[in-house]
C-alpha cells in the first residue's frame, strides 16, 4: 500500500512538472479527478481485503488468532523471528498452564502444549506406558537414530535402559568417565584456555565446551577420542558429519511429511545432506566397531584392562535370542548416546557462565566454596602444587555451585520442550481431554518462568533457592523438568552434574570469565538451546592474592 501510494504521488508530481511544461488546464484536472478516483478505488480494495480475511479468521483461541488453512501458524511465524520459547510462556501462563495449538491441516504441528506440573507427572510417570515417544517420532529420527534408546519405545527401549542403567552405574564406568573428563580438562581444555590468555584472544566458549563434551561422550559411547579439542581447534569429519545429521533431522520436523519423504526419494536438497552425513556417521561406527571386534577377539590385555565403553559392554551382552547384537544395532547404541550427552551439558554450562557474568555475589559465593574445600584438604602440603585437581569426592561437597548449575538449567533447560504421543484416549489432570494420536509438548523452559510453580522471582537466578541450610536440595522431577521424570529421567544426570560441577570449578578457580560486551546472547531453535551466536569471552587469570580471602 504505501509503495503504491508513493508511486501516485510521484505520478502527481511528475503532472505537476508537465502542467509547468505547458499542458493545458481542463486536462491536469481531469487528470487529478483520474488519480484521485484511483487512490479512493485502491482504499475500497485494500478494505475490502481487510474485512475480507478478518471474516475468514474463524476466531480466536487462547487468545490466539486462528487462519483458514494455517491455524495458529502466522503467530508462531511472527514468534520464531523473537523468541519462541518466550511466545510459549507467554501463552501459557495467560492459559494457566496447557493450550491446544493448531496448525494448518497438512503439517504435523498439532498439539497440545503443557507446562503444568500434575500433567506433566501424569505423563511421564502415571500413565508412562499411554505416552510414548511415538511413531511420528520414531519415522523421522530412525535414519539417524535407528532403533536406539532416545528413538525407541516399548521392549527395545526397556531392554538398552537396563543394560545402560546397570553400567551407568557400575564402578568401572564411573571410573571411565572421571578418568576421561580428568584427561580432557587438565590436558586440553586448560590449555586452550591458557593460549587464549597469553594472546589476549576473545574465544567462543559454547564452541570450545561442545568440542569438550563431543570426545568427552565418544570417549563413554564408542571408547575412542575423536580429538575435537585438540591444538588448534580442528574440525573432525565425524564431529561435522553428526552435527549435520542432527541439524537435517530437525528440519523433519517442522516439514510436511510428505514433503521431506519426496526429497528423500528424489534425493533432494537437506534430504541428500542428511544422506550423506549419515553415511560418514556409519563410516565411523563401523571402523570402530570393526577395530573393536578384532581387540576383542584377540583379547589385546589393553582391551580386556582398559575398555568399559558401551560399545565393548554391548559387545559382550546378548540379544532376547541368546545372540550378539547386530552391528546395526550396536552403531544405533552408541549413536544415541553421543546424541543424548553430546551437547546437553556444553550448552548448560554456556549459560551458567552468561549468568554468572552478570552475578558477580553467586561466583563470589562459589569460589568461597571451592577455596574452602581445598583448604579442608587433609594432605595440605598438595595446597600450593599445580595443577590444582579436584577429586570425585571434593566434587561432591560444592552444594553451592550444585545449586547455580540447577538455577542455569532452571531458566535455560538444556531440552527446551520434549512431545509425546497418546496411545488410548486420556484426559490430563487439569481436565484436559487428549485423543488418541494426539502430539503432546511438555515446555520445560516455561516451567522454569512459572511464578505458580516457582514463585513471585521465578524469573530471578537465585541459586538460594535450591539450599537448605547451606545444602543441596533437589526438587520434583515434575516440577524441573530440565532431566526429564519418571521411567525415562535421563540416565546420565549425576554424571552430567559431575561434569558440569568439575569443569566449572577448573575454570573458576583459574580465570574470571568475562562476556565480550554487547556480544548478542539469545537461543538458537533447535532441539538443544544452545546460544545462536555462541558465548564469546575474555578470560583474566585469577591472581593469588585474590583467592587468598578465601583460604
Ligand atoms: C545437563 C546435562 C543433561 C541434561 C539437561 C539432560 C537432559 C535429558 C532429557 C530432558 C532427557 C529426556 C529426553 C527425551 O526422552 O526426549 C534425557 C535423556 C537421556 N539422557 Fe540426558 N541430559 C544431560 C546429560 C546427559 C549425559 C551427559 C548423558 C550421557 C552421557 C545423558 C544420557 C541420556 C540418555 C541415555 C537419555 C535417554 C533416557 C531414556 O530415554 O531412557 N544425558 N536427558
Amino acid at each position: 500500500m504505501i509503495d503504491t501510494s508513493t508511486n501516485l504521488t510521484s505520478l502527481i508530481s511528475s503532472s505537476s512538472s508537465s502542467f509547468s511544461n505547458g499542458l493545458p488546464g481542463n486536462l491536469l484536472s481531469r487528470r487529478l479527478f483520474f488519480l484521485r478516483d484511483i487512490q479512493v478505488l485502491e482504499l475500497l480494495v485494500a478494505s475490502f481485503v481487510f474485512i475480507a480475511i478478518h471474516s475468514l479468521r474463524q476466531g480466536k483461541r487462547h487468545g490466539l488468532p486462528i487462519w483458514p488453512v494455517l491455524g495458529m501458524l502466522p503467530s508462531l511465524m511472527a514468534a520464531v523471528r523473537t523468541n519462541t520459547y518466550e511466545w510459549i510462556t507467554d501463552v501459557l501462563c495467560r492459559q494457566n498452564g496447557t493450550f491446544r495449538f493448531r496448525g494448518p491441516w497438512f503439517s504435523s504441528l498439532n498439539c497440545v502444549v503443557t507446562a503444568d506440573p500434575r500433567n506433566v507427572e501424569h505423563l511421564l510417570k502415571t500413565k508412562f506406558s499411554n505416552f510414548p515417544k511415538g511413531q511420528f517420532f520414531h519415522n523421522t529420527v530412525h535414519d539417524l537414530l535407528g532403533d536406539g534408546i532416545f528413538s525407541a519405545d516399548d521392549e527395545i527401549w526397556q531392554r538398552q535402559r537396563k543394560a545402560a542403567s546397570i553400567e551407568f552405574h557400575s564402578a568401572k564406568f564411573r571410573q571411565l568417565t572421571t578418568e576421561s573428563l580428568l584427561e580432557l580438562v587438565h590436558g586440553r581444555l586448560l590449555t586452550v584456555l591458557e593460549n587464549a590468555v597469553t594472546n589476549s584472544l576473545s574465544i567462543d566458549l559454547q564452541d570450545i565446551l561442545l568440542r569438550l563434551t563431543f570426545d568427552n561422550v565418544c570417549m563413554i559411547a564408542f571408547g575412542v577420542d575423536p580429538g575435537c579439542l585438540s591444538p588448534g581447534l580442528p574440525e573432525i569429519p565425524f564431529a561435522k558429519a553428526f552435527e549435520d545429521a542432527t541439524e537435517a533431522t530437525v528440519l523433519r520436523f517442522i516439514s510436511p511429511t510428505c514433503i521431506w519423504k519426496a526429497m528423500r526419494y528424489l534425493d533432494l536438497g537437506t534430504e541428500k545432506k542428511l544422506k550423506i552425513s549419515i553415511q560418514g556417521v556409519d563410516k565411523f561406527a563401523e571402523d570402530v566397531i570393526d577395530t573393536r571386534k578384532k581387540e576383542l577377539s584377540l583379547q589385546t590385555d589393553d582391551c580386556k584392562k582398559q575398555k568399559s565403553d558401551l560399545l565393548t559392554v554391548f559387545m559382550k551382552l546378548k540379544d532376547e535370542n541368546g545372540r550378539p547384537f547386530s552391528d546395526k544395532f550396536l552403531r544405533d547404541i552408541c549413536v544415541n548416546f553421543i546424541l543424548a550427552g553430546r551437547d546437553t551439558s556444553s550448552v548448560a554450562l554456556s549459560w551458567f557462565f552468561w549468568l554468572l557474568d552478570s552475578h558477580p555475589t553467586a561466583e563470589e559465593k562459589i569460589l568461597g566454596e571451592i577455596c574452602r574445600i581445598i583448604r579442608d584438604r587433609r594432605d595440605l602440603d598438595t595446597k600450593d602444587k599445580e595443577p590444582m585437581v579436584f577429586r570425585p569426592e571434593e566434587i561432591k561437597k560444592m552444594d553451592y555451585l550444585q545449586a547455580a548449575l540447577s538455577e542455569a538449567l532452571r531458566l535455560y533447560p538444556s531440552v527446551p520442550v520434549d512431545h509425546k504421543e497418546v496411545v488410548e484416549d486420556d484426559k490430563f489432570p487439569d481436565g484436559t481431554e487428549l485423543k488418541k494420536g494426539t502430539k503432546v509438548i511438555y515446555a520445560m523452559y516455561a516451567m522454569g518462568r512459572m511464578k505458580e510453580i516457582w514463585g513471585e522471582d521465578c524469573r530471578e537466578f537465585k541459586p538460594e533457592r535450591w539450599l537448605r541450610d547451606g545444602r543441596f536440595m533437589s526438587e520434583s522431577a515434575y516440577k524441573f523438568t530440565a532431566f526429564n521424570g519418571g521411567p525415562r529421567l535421563c540416565l546420565g544426570k549425576d554424571f552430567a552434574y559431575y561434569q558440569m560441577k568439575f569443569v566449572a570449578a577448573s575454570i573458576l578457580y583459574r580465570y574470571h570469565v568475562n562476556v565480550v560486551k554487547d556480544h548478542p546472547v539469545m537461543p538458537k531453535l533447535a532441539l538443544t538451546m544452545y546460544m545462536k551466536h555462541g558465548l564469546k569471552v575474555n578470560l583474566l587469570n585469577r591472581r593469588k592474592s585474590e583467592l587468598d580471602k578465601y583460604f
